[in-house]
């Protein structure tokens, strides 16, 4: 075609801003979907385009959209997954009141928010085929409906009953919601999605608004969300024109679409970023290779384009080291301390030396909560709220919004407390304070130091609590809540004064427990759980620890990484790196899944491997504590070509 301008090297997708303005811009416009792999800078391309059609950069099609868009008070909507990548973005487009970003969560509740009679019935709807599908499931067991699966049924329906009580629904996006009518992040997209799809005047609304709709990491955008949004972009010209930008080899949560480049509507414009700006032509091409392997197992097609590196960024360094898993965990840990001493030589990077020179990425919540030591109260956690124990990977999980009171109010207690268990007063009021604690003191002067004597000595008793090595959470909560120095949610009270004992869990995959029997289970674990365990897990529920796992570094980058791979500490079936590395057969499961063309361990695997070594600019190291080393070892030297021999250490 004259005109095609040809890009090479580094400006290989140089191209890539101009044709999507294209799209955006043309008579009626086209939606499109971005193949954007690792590191090829995705949010620049996305920013750049805004500011071409908002007329902030000169562009001619773009201005006149801009024209349009402004004299019918509209704006472009931007979804991106974590508030971090709102900053990101709001901050690189400057004020620009014809581009509204937001998380997805905040888009939804923008939304339905205030249409109480709507969120009800979608909330009602959602209930009624949940129901549905526990009573067909049970039905079609061969010892059929057992009491507990009665039970479930009634507590479902007794959920649908007590939403028809609910006058006004509330919710917060970026923090969590308590008492009557809180809606949970997943209720809120759900019932979107119903909405879009059942009321038209919410399309009308969302049309009439935003007329553009971009959503960055669509790859793991709440399916039920985007089916409906993708279904109101169609036909081309029916009002609303969508931009999907992803990556979907870099796919780890089961919210998206688990193969959203086969879905995309034949009529879509396809345009794919080619390049990896981030990484070292080592590392490219181990990720390239990664993707393009033909495995046993795997389902998932190897669609996408091979990434090319930085003309400078020629070298880098990949070592494999494969150890036995049967080791015990500070042995493992003091060979992976080899490990950093090899790469140390290998990289000649002194990065290496020290633990904090390069990123450690552990498999699993659990493995990294066994390693942190605090997996006691993370395993009651997970009971409690299996959808909050554990980061987010938005970095803004702050846990179960019913234990509030132990992982909220009590962290910034203890952070009054000295070794000695002595309160410093003063900032403990400033805590109360802050917390509402103070307002509902008696008028009454006596009354006022008899209340105030009381609070005082609950915050001494729980000072010394906080200290005593071996203090169970129990131990440490009883005085505050005895007290009622917190207003605490009303189940962890109820739970709290429940004496009895805990239900006993139910054998895998042969006995079903109500939620309410698994509540009880997390919280009796979680009031006999070590205190001390509890500022470890709030660490790493916050993101600030310096252990991570492999799917909470989805979007970030570091120089040197680790990444560990042990399917034996890892708990779930989910995900199996001995699996990937041939060192274990495939199960049952998995070959059944194979021959329906549904998703495997494999694919899974894959993936998340694809992800963790995307992350590292300089040097990567891949631990494999595997089943069966020798077969490990004689898949990654003769079965694949994703090493080389020098590159692949055995662990003696
Ligand atoms: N055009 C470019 N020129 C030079 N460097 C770039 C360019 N685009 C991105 N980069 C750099 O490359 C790295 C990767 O970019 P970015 O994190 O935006 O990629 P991404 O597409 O979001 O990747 P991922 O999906 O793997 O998280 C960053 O360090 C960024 O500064």
């Amino acid at each position: 075609m004259t005109g095609t301008v040809v890009h090479e090297g580094n400006d290989r997708d140089a191209g890539v801003v101009e044709e999507i303005c294209g799209y955006l811009t043309e008579q009626p416009p086209q939606s499109f979907f971005l193949f954007a792999g690792a590191g090829s800078g995705k949010t620049r391309t996305l920013v750049e385009v805004l500011r071409r059609l908002t007329g902030v950069v000169p562009h001619a099609s773009g201005g006149r959209l801009a024209n349009r868009l402004r004299l019918y008070g509209r704006s472009i909507r931007v979804v991106t997954y974590t508030k971090n990548a709102v900053a990101v973005i709001s901050g690189r487009l400057g004020s620009n009141d014809l581009v509204a970003v937001s998380t997805i969560h905040s888009f939804c509740w923008e939304l339905i928010g205030g249409f109480d009679e709507d969120i009800r019935e979608a909330l009602i709807a959602d209930k009624a085929v949940q129901l549905e599908e526990a009573k067909t499931k049970a039905a079609a067991k061969v010892r059929g409906i057992s009491d507990t699966d009665r039970r479930k049924f009634a507590e479902i329906e007794a959920e649908i009953e007590a939403l028809k009580g609910v006058p006004t629904f509330i919710y917060h996006p970026d923090k969590d919601t308590y008492g009557e009518g809180a809606m949970q992040h997943g209720q809120v997209l759900d019932a979107t999605a119903w909405l879009l799809l059942n009321r038209p005047t919410l399309r009308t609304i969302l049309q009439d608004r935003h007329p553009i709709i971009l959503i960055d990491e669509s790859q793991d955008t709440m399916k039920s969300v985007l089916d409906a949004l993708m279904k109101l972009a169609e036909p081309r010209g029916s009002g609303l024109t969508l931009g999907l930008l992803g990556d979907h080899r870099q796919r780890i949560y089961m919210d998206g679409h688990s193969d959203l480049p086969g879905l995309v509507p034949p009529g879509w414009a396809k345009p794919e970023l080619k390049m990896n700006h981030r990484s070292q032509q080592r590392v490219v091409q181990l990720i390239n290779k990664i993707w393009a392997a033909k495995l046993a197992g795997r389902t998932q097609p190897s669609s996408g384009i091979e990434q090319h590196h930085r003309t400078e960024k020629t070298g880098g360094t990949v070592r494999l080291f494969i150890g036995r898993t049967s080791l015990s965990t500070p042995e493992k840990r003091q060979k992976e301390a080899w490990v950093a001493l090899q790469m140390q030589q290998a990289a000649q990077s002194d990065a290496w030396a020290t633990s904090a020179g390069y990123q450690s990425l552990a498999l699993e919540h659990k493995l990294v909560a066994a390693r942190g030591d605090f997996l006691n109260v993370y395993t009651a956690i997970t009971l409690i709220d299996p959808n909050a124990a554990a980061p987010s990977g938005r970095g803004e999980n702050t846990g179960p919004s019913v234990a509030r009171l132990v992982l909220q109010d009590l962290a910034q207690l203890a952070a009054c407390v000295a070794a000695d268990g002595s309160v410093n007063d003063f900032a403990a009021t400033e805590v109360l304070r802050r917390a509402g604690c103070l307002d509902q003191l008696p008028a009454d002067a006596d009354q006022r130091i008899a209340r105030t004597e009381e609070m005082h000595e609950a915050l001494a008793a729980f000072g010394s609590a906080c200290v005593k090595p071996d203090a169970t959470v129990a131990e440490v909560v009883a005085p505050i809540i005895k007290a009622q120095v917190f207003k605490v949610d009303s189940r962890l009270l109820q739970q709290f004064a429940d004496q009895t004992p805990p239900p006993a869990a139910p054998i895998p995959r042969q006995e079903t427990e109500t939620d309410d029997a698994r509540r009880r289970r997390g919280w009796c674990a979680l009031f006999k759980a070590p205190w001390a365990e509890l500022e470890r897990y709030r660490r790493y529920l916050a993101g600030n620890s310096e252990l991570a796992t492999h799917q909470v570094v989805k979007g970030s980058e570091f120089t040197h990484v680790m990444v560990v791979m042990d399917d034996d500490q890892s708990g779930g079936n989910q995900i199996s790196y001995d699996k990937l590395f041939g060192a274990t057969e495939l199960g049952k499961r998995d070959l059944d899944n194979v021959q329906a063309g549904k998703e495997t361990t494999i694919d899974r695997s894959l993936r998340l491997l694809y992800v963790t070594c995307s992350r590292a600019r300089e040097t990567l190291a891949l631990v494999l504590w595997a089943e069966n080393p020798a077969e490990a070892l004689k898949f990654a030297r003769n079965k694949s070509d994703w090493f080389t021999a020098e590159e692949i250490v055995e662990i003696a």
